[in-house]
Formats: C-alpha cells, sequence, structure tokens
C-alpha cells in the first residue's frame, strides 16, 4: 500500500517536473493559466482544479510517456478467453505493457513527444491512457492521486521558477523498477514567486 500510494506519485510528479524544465515553453503556458484562474493572492486548493485544464494535461501527457506502473500488475484469465486475436486458456498470467501501448505510434501522432496539447481534443485521446489499469482490479487510488498531483504540480508551479542547472537537459533515461524511476535522479533551480512573499501564503498556512 505504501509504494502503490507513494512512490508511484512522487515518480509521476519527479518525470513531470523533469518534462516541464526540458519544455519551458510549457512551464510558461501552465504558469499563465495558474495565473489567470487562481491568480497570485492565494493558493491553489482542490477546486481549482476543474479550471485548469492544461495542468490536467500535462499530468496525462506525464501518465503517457512515463506511467508509473509500465507493466501495471499481473492478472490472471479467469476463463478461456481471446485477447486481440488471441486464445488465452484460462489460468493464463497476463502483463497489459501500458508503456508500449502509450507509445504506440499507430495510437498517438508523434508519438515519443512531450506534447500536453494533444488532449485538448477530447475524451477519445484520454480514453487511449490507462496508467491506472481498467476494470474492476483498477487502481482505486486514481481519484486521490490525480488530485495530489494537481495540488502539488499546481503549488510548484504558482509557488517557485524552476529551470535546468544547465543549459543541457535533464536526462530522461528510464531504470529499472517497479514504478519506472528515472535513471538520475531530477535536480533544478527554483527561485521563489512574489506570491511566497506575501502575507497572503501566511495566512493560507
Ligand atoms: C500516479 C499514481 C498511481 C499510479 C500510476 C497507480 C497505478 C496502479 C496500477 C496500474 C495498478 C494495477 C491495476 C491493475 O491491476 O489493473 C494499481 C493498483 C493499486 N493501487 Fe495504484 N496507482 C497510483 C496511486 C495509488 C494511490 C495514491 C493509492 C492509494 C492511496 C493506490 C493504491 C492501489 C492499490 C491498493 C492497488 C491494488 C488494487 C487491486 O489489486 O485491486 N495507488 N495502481
Amino acid at each position: 500500500m505504501l509504494i502503490a500510494g507513494t512512490e508511484t506519485t512522487a515518480v509521476t510528479l519527479e518525470w513531470t517536473m523533469s518534462n516541464l524544465v526540458n519544455h519551458p515553453d510549457i512551464l510558461n503556458k501552465a504558469r499563465a493559466e495558474l495565473d489567470t484562474h487562481v491568480g497570485e493572492e492565494r493558493l491553489v486548493d482542490e477546486a481549482d482544479l476543474s479550471k485548469l485544464p492544461y495542468l490536467q494535461n500535462i499530468i496525462s501527457e506525464s501518465h503517457r510517456l512515463y506511467p508509473a506502473a509500465p507493466l501495471s500488475v499481473p492478472h490472471m484469465s479467469s476463463d478461456d478467453c481471446r485477447i486481440g486475436g488471441y486464445d488465452v486458456p484460462r489460468d493464463t498470467m497476463l502483463i497489459v505493457n501500458a508503456w508500449a501501448i502509450h507509445r504506440d505510434p499507430n495510437l498517438w501522432d508523434d508519438s515519443d513527444s512531450f506534447k500536453p496539447e494533444r488532449f485538448e481534443s477530447g475524451q477519445v485521446e484520454a480514453n487511449k491512457l490507462m496508467p491506472f489499469g481498467l476494470g474492476r482490479r483498477a487502481c482505486p487510488g486514481e481519484g486521490l492521486s490525480q488530485r495530489m498531483l494537481g495540488l502539488t504540480l499546481g503549488l510548484l508551479i504558482q509557488c517557485f521558477q524552476w529551470k535546468r542547472v544547465s543549459e543541457k537537459e535533464v536526462d530522461m533515461t528510464e531504470s529499472q523498477g517497479l514504478t519506472m524511476p528515472k535513471a538520475i535522479p531530477l535536480e533544478v533551480l527554483c527561485k521563489a514567486r512574489p506570491i511566497m512573499n506575501s502575507k497572503v501564503l501566511c495566512e493560507d498556512i
């Protein structure tokens, strides 16, 4: 439960921040969305998340390219069945490669690029995502985790300016592990934005 609930969300946040510092234009657009819909007089909160579709699209795009459970969790067929043209006997272990599906060029335009805008076209794209699994055994923590990711990312962008430690792009190599960690942990520079000095922040805390 600890790994399922914390490591997955933390790893997703690290991949998302890595993508953002490698794409400052996308980071700026997310900051502009926060400044427009939340402003600089108070901190973002849960009720704001529905007004921040671009922030949500950034999270979806991170789930797509860097799913925290790339091979999901093994399942077993409870009966004979047919999947994608293959006969699968009862009691076969099935592993879904979400990582490969999320990068399949037949399903996604420019599939290896980080483009949150692809989710602006509506629900069709979002329906192709499966970072939390599908069906009866899908992740019960999806709602909690999506809120945690939205709030944490929103606060990080609202409160700090972020940039890479050098001109060189952040290395995006994946390492091995249950939750697909980064091979090289993220290091970034941050500078407090004016909201951090404001009286409002002290009152919010
Ligand atoms: C980015 C965050 C997360 C991701 C990507 C994620 C992904 C997944 C995936 C792919 C599964 C397997 C689904 C399947 O078998 O088809 C799973 C199961 C599970 N997750 Fe998550 N998860 C996340 C966060 C959380 C959180 C925050 C909690 C709880 C607080 C949680 C609790 C669980 C539990 C208990 C299961 C096992 C469910 C079962 O076997 O019936 N997860 N998760």
